[in-house]
């Protein structure tokens, strides 16, 4: 239910007093605003620069599975839970206690619910709809795991004998898991995640205006910061003991007044399939998104392509060695980034497994992963005995091929094996782009079909679906035009 504007703004002055009584600061040149359309947004009132701390929520302020109002009964069964869920059962315990629940004036400002793709499949047609078309997207690959299921037993098993005086339904335990998903945040190592007000008020971009600062190191028995009885806890020298906890919102960059204010909900970022499953929305280009070709690699390699290399061999010998040559190469791959990400060189060489499916992806731009290509070299390249120099001519080949200039006069002399193994990688990163796209929902339709059903008439979960779809397969376009050409340019 949408709320109304007279009953929006009473909600925001309730919940404007209880920061107030609960010493929460507001740094006057930041204005929470809410309206039943966009529901809370945090606004710059006047200019703001760098490192100014413009709220502070008191950890006493937060709710937590260690502050909530039943804690001491909650907490025996709440300490072995995933922390989301043990979260989501303090929140629900608290909105049960309604008006006697210390935390009301705060509860009552909140949504009913955030409306996250992890529960669409609840959602009658609407949601059923929108979870066709995310079809063999990354949405449905996270979706994959058995939260839905786990969270059906917490409810049984945890959630109705420990809340068994107020009877709570099913529904209202998912609806208050959606709101921890959205909102929580990590407190500290005694609070685990909490729901911090103010904190939670601002909405996400990538390029954040502010950022989360708490102590973290607090002890883990008793959440002291500085000593205390517990003798494994030692406490930072950097921060002052005797001032009260708090979680700060501090600016990242200078802020301009009459501007919205962002916060990051990840510092690793977040792509669109993550904002839709854990946030319910997504944001236009985001530079964070990535498909991962997990199935699609074990499929073209089942099929076989790389010259006389059978099934199993891939992840074998060969690769390990492609592996441990790349090591090498740092640079030399760097300068690949036109087709090749940049952002897990650090990756190569190092303990992280990269024989793993999950680090064969391609990256917002449709830039294949550094293990996807290594992957695909090392398939196309069986029969090379010197791999380091077969490795170094087809990066360099790569990188002038990259270059204006003649194509013909790069391409004479280069060793035919060479040109053989990149028409292989193009060829490869073809069929995965193909197979990814041939088992998405509505494959016949094009993706200018796609783009223009925005503009009818969908359900909004739909609708969300369907340009989530339009963004995975411009980037899938995108790499197979891109290694298109490059095989292309070199049958010139
Ligand atoms: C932590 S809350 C942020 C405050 C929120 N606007 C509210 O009314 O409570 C997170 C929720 O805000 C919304 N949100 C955050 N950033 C957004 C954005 N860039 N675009 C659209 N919705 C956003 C999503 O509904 C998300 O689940």
């Amino acid at each position: 239910m949408t709320p109304s504007s007279s009953s929006s703004s009473s909600q925001l002055s309730t919940f404007l007093q209880w920061l107030s009584s609960n010493n929460v600061h507001i740094d006057p040149r930041i204005q929470i605003v809410h309206t039943p359309k966009t529901g809370y947004t945090v606004q710059a009132l006047s200019d703001i620069p760098y490192g100014v701390r413009v709220s502070k929520t008191p950890k006493s302020a937060v709710l937590s599975v260690r502050n909530c109002t039943l804690s001491d009964t909650l907490w025996p069964f709440l300490k072995p839970l995933e922390p989301n869920i043990a979260l989501s059962i303090a929140l629900l315990s608290e909105q049960l206690l309604g008006r006697d629940s210390r935390f009301w004036g705060y509860l009552q400002s909140l949504p009913e619910e955030a409306d996250i793709a992890l529960f669409w499949k609840l959602k009658g047609q609407d949601g059923e709809e929108a979870l066709l078309w995310l079809q063999n997207t990354e949405v449905s690959a996270i979706l994959r795991t058995s939260l839905l299921a786990d969270l059906d037993r917490t409810y049984t098993q945890v959630v109705r004998p420990a809340l068994a005086q107020w009877s709570p339904t099913i529904d209202r335990f998912r609806k208050a898991y959606s709101l921890v998903s959205s909102r929580a945040f990590q407190v500290d190592s005694w609070h685990g995640v909490g729901l911090v007000p103010v904190a939670d008020a601002f909405n996400h971009s990538e390029e954040n205006g502010v950022f989360m600062e708490t102590d973290f190191a607090v002890c883990t028995q008793c959440g002291s910061l500085g000593p205390c009885a517990h003798p494994e806890h030692t406490p930072p020298h950097s921060s002052p003991w005797d001032e009260p906890m708090t979680c700060d919102m501090v600016t990242y960059a200078p802020l301009k007044a009459g501007e919205e204010v962002f916060n990051s909900y990840d510092e690793k970022g977040l792509g669109n399939a993550k904002l839709l499953v854990w946030y319910g929305f997504l944001l236009e280009g985001n530079g964070e998104d990535r498909i991962g070709f997990e199935r699609e690699v074990e499929g073209v390699l089942r099929v076989g392509g790389g010259e006389g290399e059978g099934e199993g061999e891939w992840s074998g010998k060969r690769w390990e060695e492609v592996r441990d040559v790349a090591a090498g190469f740092g640079e030399e791959l760097e300068e690949l980034e036109a087709v090749v990400t940049p952002s897990e060189w650090v990756e190569v060489g190092e303990e992280e497994d990269e024989t793993e499916p999950g680090s064969s992806w391609i990256d917002a731009e449709g830039r294949v992963s550094l293990a996807l290509f290594l992957l695909l070299f090392a398939r196309n390249s069986t029969e090379e005995r010197d791999i380091a120099t077969h490795l170094h001519l087809v990066i360099s080949v790569m990188k002038l091929l990259d270059q204006p200039g003649e194509k013909e006069t790069v391409l004479a002399g280069i060793p035919s094996a060479v040109l053989k193994t990149l028409k292989g990688v193009a060829k490869d990163v073809q069929r995965l782009c193909a197979s990814k796209m041939e088992n998405m929902y509505r494959p016949e339709l094009t993706t200018s079909d796609l783009a223009a059903m925005l503009d009818t008439h969908l359900g909004p979960r739909t609708k969300l679906a369907v340009s989530y779809v339009v963004t995975e397969r411009l980037m899938l376009e995108t790499c197979s035009k891109r290694w298109q050409d490059l095989a292309e340019s070199l049958n010139e």
